[in-house]
């Protein structure tokens, strides 16, 4: 039988996932691939893999969507890792840049911008990576995974989107979860499903591997990021949904 292709993220925050799924039986059955959010979300709408950790804004461009697993990148507090990232404070921002690997948290910014912070602003799709240097004066700019705990050595004002978004829904927010393309096999989501647990029994050897300079990773994981996908955070995913289709329809 043809291997079932994966799409995982390649940020430190996805690791605790991909060391159970390493080490389970269920690798013999897949083909794996790593990548950043925005474009793991591009392979499973053109069908290159069937299921992948996918930024939960993708989900209507999607003709089926499953999702599996009880496990997500979500959050029930500051997440660290999705910031809005400026050097003067957000009443002074005119221009925010966002971040290209990102399909949830540029959407969850432009939410935040209009609802909370109530700012109209001008918005930029960043292209690449230099777009980090144009944060400065009153350019911001979304950030989102490793490279956000790296900024947050660099700018002066850190706005935690994960934070603000609980602030003003009062709901956890969910940025990425596992969904496959298609209909897939009973037993293979049961073992998947095992072997994301795995790695949070060993969060200590994760951290091992994946030394760090940036960020206190055993912060990250047992405080930052919240993984279990809990009826909670599905609630905030769906509000969430509602919105974006809010945004881009007007
Ligand atoms: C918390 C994070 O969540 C990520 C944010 C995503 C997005 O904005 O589209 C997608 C996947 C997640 O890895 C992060 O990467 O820092």
């Amino acid at each position: 039988m043809r291997k079932i292709r994966v799409g995982a993220v390649s940020y430190l925050n996805t690791k605790p996932m991909l060391y159970g799924i390493k080490r389970h039986k269920v690798l013999n059955r897949i083909d794996l691939i790593e990548d950043y959010p925005s474009s793991i979300a591009k392979q499973l709408i053109k069908g290159q893999i069937d299921i992948g950790l996918i930024p939960v804004a993708a989900i209507p461009y999607l003709t089926e969507a499953h999702i599996v697993t009880d496990f997500c990148i979500g959050c029930e507090g500051p997440v660290a890792s999705v910031c809005i990232f400026s050097e003067v404070p957000i009443e002074e921002v005119k221009t925010v840049y966002l971040d290209y690997q990102s399909r949830t948290s540029v959407n969850l910014a432009k939410v935040l911008l209009r609802e909370y912070w109530k700012k109209d602003v001008v918005l930029i799709d960043a292209k690449g990576e230099e777009y980090r240097h144009e944060i400065k004066g009153t350019t911001a700019g979304v950030v989102i995974g490793d490279r956000a705990l790296q900024q947050r050595h660099v700018s002066k004002y850190i706005y935690d989107l994960g934070e603000t978004w609980i602030k003003h829904t009062g709901l956890p927010f969910v940025f990425a979860a596992w969904i496959a393309n298609k209909k897939l096999p009973e037993g293979f989501i049961v073992e998947f499903n095992e072997a994301n647990a795995l790695g949070f029994q060993h969060l200590d050897d994760v951290i091992k591997e994946n030394p760090y300079a940036f960020f206190d990773l055993e912060y990250y994981y047992k405080k930052s990021i919240s993984y279990q996908l809990t009826q909670d955070k599905r609630k905030g995913m769906r509000l969430f949904l509602e919105k974006i289709s809010l945004v881009t329809s007007c």
